[in-house]
């Protein structure tokens, strides 16, 4: 059971995220506030200041068609095209690769004047998810999940002047078949992916509140449009 030194975090983070990340927000009750809308991108937010630091919580929500959800967990989870569509981070190394599909990255963040530049180091992993919560009553062909979350290492040999940032990120995707009414074959227009990205940050130092709610407040949105066309095009017929 126990892979690698973090299996057992990253078993019970990844179940965490299908039972509470999967709910629609307002669902568990808690106020989440709508900050942007594009046709079916919706991005949320709270606003939560854990000792005196911004750690305000998002929750996106997004379906985009032709795509499955395995393509847009593993352009997002694969490190070899991190840099084409990630408009925020300066560099990456990866660290270890505890096992396949799973890796340990350090990464350093653009800095944002006049606060300190951040880096992260974090442990990311790709995994199927088996017996998935349904959401309504549509029966998805399959779930895979992303999840990046902070861990220490001894090889980080971090930049120095860095403040480390602390992730908890998710990306959960389902893929919905509709197969044709006159019974063809199954193509990529007959493909509908839910998406559904958490990210909790902490910035791991002080920075100015309006700052960083102004950075997350554009850089959001723009990460969701620019990573979720990113696949699109990556996965659309070759034009011949
Ligand atoms: C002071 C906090 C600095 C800061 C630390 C961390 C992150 C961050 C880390 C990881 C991920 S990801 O989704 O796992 C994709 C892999 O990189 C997204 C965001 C973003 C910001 C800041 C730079 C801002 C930002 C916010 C939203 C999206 C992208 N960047």
């Amino acid at each position: 059971k126990r892979r690698h030194k973090h299996s057992d975090e990253l078993e019970k983070k990844i179940q965490n995220h299908l039972t509470d990340s999967m709910k629609p927000p307002g669902a568990d009750g808690d106020i989440w506030e709508l900050f942007a809308e594009e046709g079916e991108m919706k991005i949320y937010r709270k606003e939560l200041v854990e000792d005196g630091l911004i750690c305000d919580p998002l929750k996106a929500v997004h379906s985009i068609g032709n795509v499955t959800a395995r393509e847009m967990c593993h352009y997002f989870w694969d490190t070899d095209v991190r840099m084409e569509w990630e408009g925020t981070i300066e560099s990456f190394r990866v660290i270890e690769v505890p096992e396949e599909f799973t890796t340990i990255i350090y990464q350093t963040h653009r800095r944002v004047w006049p606060s300190a530049q951040r880096d992260c180091l974090y442990l990311s992993s790709m995994v199927k998810v088996d017996n998935p919560p349904s959401v309504g009553d549509k029966i998805p062909h399959d779930t895979w999940i992303v999840c990046n979350f902070s861990v220490d290492h001894p090889e980080a040999n971090p930049v120095s002047g860095c403040v480390r940032a602390l992730i908890e990120i998710a990306l959960i995707c389902q893929t919905f078949i509709t197969p044709p009414k006159d019974g063809g074959p199954i193509t990529r227009d007959c493909l509908q992916c839910d998406i559904i990205y958490v990210a909790n940050v902490n910035p791991g130092g002080w920075a100015p509140a309006s700052v960083l709610r102004s950075i997350y407040k554009r850089e959001y949105p723009k990460f969701l449009r620019r990573f979720t066309a990113y696949v699109q095009d990556k996965t659309r017929k070759l034009d011949i």
